[in-house]
């Protein structure tokens, strides 16, 4: 197949970056369960993007945090930011706006307070365990799905019901990624995405509005075969593959025993790099809106899967939910053992 300039320029893109990570790049953990462990209380219909208004501060603090655990990518807190949220808050839309570049800007300073740091230090990791290693790091700029925005559960069961038809779903995105395109993120990360009509909804769009930064496309399953509603995780795939933005398809916020046969089945339908960040396996009770204890990997074993993950075709590991910097620090140790 014959590669458009725009499709060469995306792969190059992330050739070039993989090719600096030495093969695997290192993606952040989560930030909503850090911003909490630094006392902020999500418990709001915006989620992690409340911080966007109430402390900013904090969102800093976790990825600089990240960023001394050897992340090369950090995510930022957009998502659950959306217009249409922050507008039932009684802000504008000119205000919702800029808290979907707020949110990018809060991850731009981190990195070049990060870098400030990387320079002036004499060694490229601190007594302590910093990593202080100056190389090249990307923003990605997080969108979630339609079912985040609902803040009732339903992006993990990609159950939107019948009304909500692929049209809604484009005009629910439209503005905010195009807000969130041209804020001077380095990649767009579509997150959580539990349902075909959603992945067709974003490649559509970023077609249609022309969108010039690459994407990555992350998927969500709850049985290591299908996407959490049902369809088809080769079909949901596939969609990603098709876009000429695409630079990476993957998983996110899925428990670490599914990952290894989802990597095989993704392997079967893409040729892009696969992108895999899962949560810690704890399971999440929707009803009370809190992660169940216990229930999940401790950091070794979600360490010892990692390996296993890179052999099987994945090039970008991190983790979502209930990951910490202390996970993304064991990643960044195994990873560079090599
Ligand atoms: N990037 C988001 C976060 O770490 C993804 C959440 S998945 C429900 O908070
Ligand atoms: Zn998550």
């Amino acid at each position: 197949m014959v590669e458009t300039t725009s499709d060469a320029l995306s792969s190059a893109f992330m050739t070039d970056f993989l090719r600096k990570a030495s093969g695997t790049a290192i993606i952040d953990g989560g930030l909503a369960t850090e911003l909490e462990r630094h006392g902020a209380d999500l418990n709001d219909p915006l989620w992690s993007a409340k911080c966007l208004l109430t402390s900013p501060h904090l969102i800093h603090t976790v990825h600089m945090d990240y960023l001394e655990a050897g992340a090369d990518i950090i995510i930022t807190a957009s998502y659950q930011a959306t217009i249409q949220g922050f507008e039932s808050k009684g802000l504008s839309r000119d205000e919702s706006e800029s808290l979907l570049r707020k949110s990018v800007e809060i991850a731009c300073s981190a990195r070049e307070n990060y870098y400030d740091r990387c320079n002036t230090s004499i060694s490229d990791e601190t007594p302590d365990g910093k990593i202080l290693k100056k190389r090249q790091i990307l923003i990605a700029a997080s969108v979630g799905s339609y079912g985040a925005y609902l803040a009732d559960g339903s992006e993990y069961s990609g159950n939107y019901g019948d009304n909500v038809t692929l049209e809604a779903l484009k005009e629910f995105h439209r503005r905010r990624v195009k807000v969130i395109a041209e804020s001077g993120a380095d990649l767009i990360a579509f997150e959580t995405i539990p349902n075909k009509l959603e992945a067709k909804a974003y490649a559509e769009l970023l077609e249609e509005e022309n969108i010039s930064i690459p994407a990555w496309f992350a998927f969500n399953s709850k049985d290591g075969i299908h996407v959490v509603s049902g369809d088809s995780y080769s079909e949901c795939v596939s969609i990603a593959e098709s876009c000429r933005n695409t630079v990476a398809v993957g998983i996110n916020c899925t428990p670490p025993r599914f990952i290894h046969d989802l990597i095989t089945s993704i392997k079967k339908v893409t040729t892009k790099p696969i992108v895999i960040y899962p949560n810690s396996g704890e399971s999440y009770d929707a009803d009370l809106k809190e992660w169940v204890q216990n229930t999940g990997v401790s950091d070794d074993d979600f360490v010892s899967y990692v390996n296993k993950w890179c052999e099987a075709g994945a090039s970008l590991v991190g983790g979502c939910c209930r990951t910490t910097p202390n996970t993304i620090r064991a990643i960044y140790r195994t990873r560079s053992k090599r």
